[in-house]
Parts: structure tokens; C-alpha cells; sequence
């Protein structure tokens, strides 16, 4: 997949699990948020609660086939062995995963995000094979007990600036009103938990943050061309 292709799923892209669906349950989020416009889905099936076994690989399947039918690429996180058995199109991992360069090979051409918090990390994943970069957590977040530290918007800008050209995702606390900064500080999308799983109406949220990402890098766009 080229990167204009990586760049445009990233754009609004869900991550979800069954722990993160307290308001409704998982398939009744996942429709909402696909029929709102999502471009990419995660499967993050962590935490205390979380499915495992038949229970977990059922909800990988309903969400894998809801995805399937929009036409929205459906990523797994950390678990290269269900993404091979289901025939994800791709998987996420962070630095404390497994190899990206061995995840590389073993997922052939599917997608590959890899998540970084440093300009190095950053290099290193490239060189590994990674499709695109999740960045964060840019904000606070409450979705992710062993975050790092709260980066700020500047760490995109810091990677921008030295030489990293690959698409890249903020991630962490990012909500309908922050959305834009995101974008502006050198993203190429948003990757959100609570803001959408959380929302009261989570069409029209996905609808609403969807258009701020898309206006704002409308306006970068044109920015760099008037330079
Ligand atoms: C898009 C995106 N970016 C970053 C992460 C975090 O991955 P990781 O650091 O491996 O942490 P866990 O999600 O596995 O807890 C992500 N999942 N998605
Ligand atoms: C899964 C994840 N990874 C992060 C990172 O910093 O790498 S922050 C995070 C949780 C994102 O959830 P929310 O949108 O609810 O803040
Ligand atoms: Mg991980």
C-alpha cells in the first residue's frame, strides 16, 4: 500500500475494544462510528476485563466483517498470530512488542504500525518496515494505564522537523476540540478511544471530528503551497 493510501485511512481512525464499550456494546459502536466515516479500526482487546479465547477471536470476526463491508481496513493490535488467522490487513505494535523488522516479515505487505515517542525510535521503526507511526499520547489520556508521559502537539512537530516523512497518527486524549492542533502540528490523522466510545451520539461525533481533520488538512495543504 502506497503512503497517500496509509495517509488517507489514518485520517479518522478508531481504536476499540470490548473494555472501552461501557455505554453500548462493541458491534453497536463499531456500526455507529463506520457509518459516522471511520477509516481504519484497530481491535485492542486489552485490560482486565478483556475477551480472550472464542470469545475474543467472535468479536475480532463481527468487527473484522463490519469493516469489510464499509471498505475500512481492520488492524490488530500486538497479536501478529490472530491478524495471520483472520487475515487482518494489518497490525499495530509499540516498543515493547515484538520485533517490528520480524513482524515485518511475517505480515508480508499488510499494513504495519509501530508506535514511537522519540525522533529514534521513530528512524528505527522506519527502517523496520513501518507503514505509518503512532504518536503519542499526545494528551492525558484514561484509555491506556501504562502510557508515557504527556508528549504535547510538539513532539509531532520535532519529528516533522527532523526528517520523518512517513505518515503519522496522534494518538492520547485527542477530542472533537483538539483534533485540529493535531493535524496542524504535522499529523496526517487522529487514532481515538474514549472520544468516540464514550460519545452519546457516536455517528455524529465521528461525523464532527472527521470534518475538523479533513478541513484542517485541507488548510495545511494549501499553506505549504502559498510558501
Ligand atoms: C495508533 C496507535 N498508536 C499507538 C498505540 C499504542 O501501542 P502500544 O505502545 O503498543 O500500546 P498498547 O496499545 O499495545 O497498549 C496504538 N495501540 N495504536
Ligand atoms: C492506545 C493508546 N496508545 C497511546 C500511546 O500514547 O501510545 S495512548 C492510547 C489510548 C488512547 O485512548 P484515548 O483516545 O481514550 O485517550
Ligand atoms: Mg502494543
Amino acid at each position: 500500500m502506497n503512503q497517500d493510501q496509509i495517509r488517507h485511512y489514518l485520517q479518522m481512525y478508531l481504536v476499540v475494544g470490548s473494555v472501552n464499550c461501557k455505554a453500548s456494546d462493541p458491534i453497536t459502536i463499531v456500526k455507529a462510528a463506520l457509518s459516522g466515516g471511520v477509516t481504519l479500526v484497530q481491535f485492542r482487546e486489552k485490560g482486565a476485563d478483556a475477551l480472550q479465547g472464542a470469545d475474543l477471536l467472535r468479536l475480532a470476526l463481527q468487527i473484522q466483517a463490519l469493516c469489510r463491508a464499509e471498505g475500512v481496513p481492520f488492524i490488530i493490535n500486538d497479536d501478529v498470530d490472530l491478524a495471520l488467522e483472520i487475515d487482518a490487513d494489518g497490525v499495530h505494535i509499540g516498543q515493547d512488542d515484538e520485533n517490528a523488522a520480524e513482524v515485518r516479515d511475517r505480515i508480508g505487505d499488510r499494513i504495519l504500525g509501530v508506535s514511537a515517542h522519540t525522533v529514534s525510535e521513530a528512524r528505527l521503526a522506519v527502517q523496520h518496515g513501518a507503514d505509518y507511526l503512532g504518536i503519542g499520547p499526545i494528551y492525558p489520556t484514561h484509555s491506556k494505564d501504562d502510557a508515557h508521559e504527556v508528549q504535547g502537539t510538539a513532539i509531532l512537530c520535532e519529528l516533522r522537523e527532523n526528517g520523518i516523512h512517513v505518515p503519522l497518527v496522534g494518538i492520547g486524549g485527542i477530542t472533537e476540540e483538539r483534533a485540529a492542533e493535531v493535524i496542524k502540528a504535522g499529523a496526517d490523522g487522529v487514532a481515538v478511544i474514549s472520544a468516540i466510545t464514550e460519545a452519546k451520539d457516536v455517528h455524529e461525533t465521528v461525523v464532527r471530528m472527521k470534518s475538523k481533520v479533513g478541513n484542517t488538512l485541507r488548510e495545511r495543504i494549501t499553506s505549504q503551497r502559498l510558501i
